[in-house]
């Protein structure tokens, strides 16, 4: 099977030709090659880095470009920080200008004890809302670009509705912060690992909703257990500025970001198929393969991210076991497709998004207003702060 198709489209993205859309989505934080294809299937969703730490942008200023460039069809893009060391996070704010991203986010929910763990970088800053205050006023004061936090509801036992408010409170009133992505469970430090504490506390919506009620000068996205584009538009219904989509994306690519422009965005759909993507992120993967050096991003590297894209379709996995085995042989990420896409039937490949979501989903947050904890009073003494 040939992954040309004479119908192929050129590659082109709008958003080179307008200015990026202020819209709600964003989607998991994720490397170059997975916002590359989450690019090519969604043209509006906004896309978020993972998390780079400050010191890691201050201690190789000299290799940058391997930690912050992005192709110019990636806007509208999150730079995502980590750190607690103000200075490094006002200098990474600034090394990261030239780049062009479209906003700087700090991460305040990370519950991985290799940085929660080590003094107060993640969650753990969630306990210091001073010091995060303080941290967005100096990534703000160097660059343009708006800043926003992405945190948890809350800490181990620090985890009632009014702590949550004192940590927003005190970050908006200290710095010019005005958009919290707020993933509506709290975190364990007591050695659970991340994905089990992506599972394990209970999400609690109400928190959320009652966030959006307690600061109507702020912004809130609400993350966490969003598995369907008619998720998204349940939550937006119901009152959500803005959804961050994390693991669904991830793990069904076509099914949940494919949906998003139309469904969300309300624009017409691309109309692309899979094999026009494949396509296209073929020329990508290919025109990057060992420019870091050492080899890396090797075919392995690049063909990861593509490994969901035919989740639960026919085929799907003989597609994975044949691409596991081309990992071995295959020089080109072109010659691993050409080799392992015979598993997939031309009808999977070449059928074009679907434009409308599964629907079942519509009431899933209808009650929470029903459930929301009593009115925050901002002014309260600052329990959170260590
Ligand atoms: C593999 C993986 C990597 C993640 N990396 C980050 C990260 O770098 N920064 C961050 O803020 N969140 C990160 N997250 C958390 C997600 O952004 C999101 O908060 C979490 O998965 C809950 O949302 P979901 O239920 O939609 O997946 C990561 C999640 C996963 C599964």
């Amino acid at each position: 099977m040939s992954l040309r198709c004479s119908s192929s489209p050129q590659c082109s993205n709008p958003l080179l030709d307008s200015p990026p859309l202020r819209l709600p989505i964003f989607l998991l934080p994720s490397d170059n090659h997975y916002r590359t294809l989450a690019r090519l299937i969604t043209k509006h969703a906004w896309l978020y880095t993972e998390m780079i730490a400050a010191e890691t942008l201050v201690h190789q200023q000299t290799n940058l470009d391997r930690f912050l460039a992005f192709s110019p069809q990636q806007h509208p893009i999150v730079l995502q920080l980590g750190g607690s060391n103000v200075e490094n996070l006002a200098k990474a704010a600034k090394l990261s200008d030239a780049y062009g991203y479209d906003e700087i986010n700090l991460n305040c929910g990370c519950p991985s004890p290799k940085v929660a763990g080590h003094g107060c970088f993640g969650v753990s800053l969630m306990l210091k809302p001073k010091l995060v205050g303080e941290a967005m006023s100096a990534i703000a004061a160097n660059t343009n670009v708006p800043v926003t936090v992405k945190c948890r509801i809350g800490v181990d036992n620090h985890d009632s509705y009014d702590e949550l408010c004192d940590f927003i409170y005190k970050v908006s009133t200290l710095s010019p912060t005005r958009h919290f992505i707020v993933h509506s469970r709290k975190a364990l430090l007591g050695g659970i690992s991340p994905a089990d504490n992506r599972r394990i506390p209970p999400l609690k919506y109400e928190y959320y909703y009652a966030l959006v009620r307690d600061f109507p000068d702020l912004r809130f996205t609400i993350n966490g257990g969003i598995t369907s584009v008619s998720k998204v538009n349940a939550a937006l219904k119901e009152g959500a500025h803005g959804v961050m989509v994390g693991r669904a994306a991830y793990n069904n690519p076509w099914q949940t970001l494919g949906q998003v422009d139309t469904a969300v965005y309300g624009v017409p759909s691309s109309g692309l198929t899979r094999r026009q993507v494949l396509e296209q992120y073929q020329v990508y993967g290919d025109s990057v393969l060992g420019t870091h050096g050492n080899g890396r991003p090797n075919v392995r590297d690049l063909v990861k991210p593509l490994l969901n894209l035919f989740h639960s379709e026919n085929g799907n996995s003989l597609w994975k076991r044949r691409a596991d085995a081309a990992f071995k042989e295959c020089r080109s990420v072109g010659s691993l497709l050409e080799e392992s896409l015979r598993a997939i039937p031309d009808c999977v490949l070449d059928s074009p998004i679907s434009g409308s979501p599964e629907s079942g989903d519509e009431d899933v947050f209808a009650d929470v207003h029903n459930v929301l904890p009593p009115p925050y009073e901002a002014g309260e003494e600052i329990i959170l702060c260590a």
